[in-house]
């Protein structure tokens, strides 16, 4: 069951669930008129958050288990029977040497299995239009290394194959060792003249000794063989533990009406990231705000101390005097206690941060289904632009869209090379030209009409962050626009900035040269993680008047995710 970012339900229910919810769930109105969640089924109360998370916790754990391949459980605990029963059958009188170890099956077994059987297939592309070459697309395993082609087929098979096959030979070695030996023992005792038989007693009793000893390791117990399993599926689930992170993003989760079995762990690993993420621009400014705003009414040092944290967490002029005024006036109308005027701060924050959607149709940006949508990604050199380029690919591709990428930063050889690696780790194919000073807005002609060609639904566009000037960057970037409107008049184009958080001001500067050459329809903030200036976020819906459409909190492929102002403000106010 594949988990769809964009939509942030389950593929499998989009049908049923695109009719009933199109767009991302907004946070339900009680959230943000009241600190006292309603006690609706969809917003549990706060008792009931534990028992949501709890809920939650086991359908993870549930989808979790089921994602394993059954096959492996079930060979594992159709050897430890086998291995059980073949124990209770093993007699004395069965010589050590002929007990064969599972670790001898499993060598004798694995060459057997042929290559074809076990590599992964390398789907290679055909050559697209004006011969601009396509890269291969080449399994994820491949290319970060876990299966080195030159890795030996033994070690390439999975246990459940070794152990599947291992069985039945296991069966036979012991069958054989059990009637051929016994029968020799007997036919030989009768040839053993009566001197010799006290000597052959001997060795027999001591063979019989032995035996029982060193049979015994031989023989796994059943944990043995399950317990790896265990530890397998935990380590595939990566920050499952039911922690402080894990009820705190249940909460999150719930309070947005979702429902203990829509829950996917990425969602959990990411809010939990987001939160940490953000853990510096939290513990420098946003403490000691929430302990302001707290402390009720505001007077005159108050409101200075606020715009001074305000604005050192780069939230920016404009931004933090519409934050002072709109609390000033609440505050001023009544008076709430602390955890009512944090929640009002709350409120404050997210309608901020969706006021640029009031414009836009779209709440939250998912390419359409079935449609052409052509997401040109622009920004300055370093801000992010091929990173976010890889992990946009990947989500569009585990939730289900066929994706394509136009390398069309020709301007540096090294960039092309970096866009494909990301589109190798994800799995989409790379639209791009080697040939030196080569016009990326012809890349982009072809990767148009390879697009059409393959009824791509989402095609991402990587540009050149640095040119010789910021002329002719900007020059090229609205050749590359004229291009995409010309050529594909039919699809649905976002423009996105990709900005720096750390940047804080500076980057806004640079996104107000972009904003007109690029059309501008959204930006994407990268490097959340680590930076003290998250409250960039919201001098970028303020002062651009467009929305952040996706967030970045690590170098990793998952670190990117759409954005939720209602996640992002509970992540940097969280207790
Ligand atoms: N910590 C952190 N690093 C990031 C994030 N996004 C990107 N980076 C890092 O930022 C650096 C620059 O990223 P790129 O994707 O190469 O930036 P670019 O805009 O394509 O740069 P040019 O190709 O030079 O134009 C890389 O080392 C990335 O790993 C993020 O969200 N968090």
């Amino acid at each position: 069951m594949v988990f769809n970012w964009f939509r942030r339900q389950y593929n499998d229910k989009e049908k049923e669930k695109t009719e009933k919810q199109p767009e991302t769930t907004p946070p339900p109105e009680s959230q943000v008129e009241s600190t006292e969640p309603s006690a609706s089924p969809e917003t549990p109360a706060a008792d009931n958050y534990l028992a949501w998370a709890k809920a939650a916790y086991k359908n993870i754990q549930a989808k979790q288990k089921s994602e394993t391949p059954t096959e492996t459980s079930i060979t594992a605990e159709e050897t430890a029977t086998e291995t059980n029963v073949t124990a209770e059958e093993v007699t004395p009188e069965i010589p050590v040497t002929e007990t064969v170890t599972e670790s001898a099956v499993t060598e004798e077994v694995t060459p057997e299995i042929p290559v074809s059987e076990t590599l992964p297939e390398t789907v290679v592309t055909e050559a697209i239009t004006g011969g601009i070459p396509v890269t291969e697309k080449v399994p994820e395993s491949v290319i970060t290394g876990e299966i080195a082609p030159e890795t030996p087929v033994a070690e390439i098979v999975t246990e459940s194959v070794v152990r599947e096959e291992t069985a039945p030979e296991t069966r036979e070695i012991e069958t054989v060792g059990e009637t051929g030996d016994v029968v020799e023992e007997v036919e030989t005792a009768v040839q053993v003249p009566f001197w010799a038989k006290d000597d052959r007693q001997a060795r027999l009793e001591r063979l019989k000794a032995t035996a029982i000893e060193e049979a015994e390791p031989e023989v796994p117990p059943a944990a043995t063989v399950t317990k790896p399993e265990t530890i397998v599926t935990e380590e595939e689930i990566p920050d499952f533990a039911f922690d402080d992170g894990f009820l705190w993003s249940a909460e999150v989760l719930a309070a947005q009406g979702r429902r203990p079995e829509d829950v996917s762990i990425e969602e959990i690993t990411w809010l939990k990231k987001l939160r940490q993420g953000l853990d510096k621009t939290r513990r420098n400014i946003v403490n000691q705000l929430k302990a302001i705003v707290g402390q009720g009414p505001l007077n005159q040092d108050a409101v200075e101390e606020i715009e001074s944290l305000l604005l050192q967490a780069d939230v920016g002029v404009e931004a933090t005097d519409y934050i002072i005024n709109a609390l000033q006036s609440k505050l001023r109308q009544e008076v709430l206690p602390p955890d009512a005027a944090i929640a009002y701060l709350k409120q404050i924050l997210r309608e901020m941060l969706e006021s640029p959607l009031q414009k836009s149709a779209k709440r939250s940006l998912a390419p359409e289904k079935d449609t052409f949508n052509i997401w040109l990604i622009t920004g300055v050199n370093g801000a992010g632009k091929t990173t976010t380029i890889g992990k946009i690919a990947h989500i569009a591709e585990k939730s289900g869209y066929k994706c394509l990428i136009a390398a069309a930063d020709t301007f540096r050889a090294a960039a092309v090379e970096q866009v494909k690696v990301w589109g190798q780790r994800s799995g989409v194919e790379v639209v791009a030209n080697p040939g030196n000073n080569t016009d990326p807005a012809a890349v982009v002609f072809d990767a148009i009409s390879a697009a059409k060609s393959r009824n791509t639904e989402l095609l991402l566009v990587d540009t050149a962050g640095r040119l010789q000037n910021k002329k002719n960057l900007m020059d090229e970037l609205a050749k590359i626009r004229r291009i995409i409107d010309k050529k594909a008049p039919e699809a649905t184009i976002e423009s996105l900035l990709v900005l720096d958080a750390n940047l804080g001001q500076n980057g806004l500067r640079q996104a107000e040269v972009f904003a007109q050459t690029a059309k501008l329809s959204g930006v994407v903030l990268t490097k959340l993680d680590g930076t003290a200036k998250g409250g960039v976020a919201l001098a970028v819906v303020k002062q651009l008047g467009l929305p952040i459409r996706f967030i970045g909190a690590g170098e990793g492929i998952e670190d990117l995710r759409p954005f939720s102002s209602y996640e992002f403000v509970e992540a940097l106010l969280s207790g």
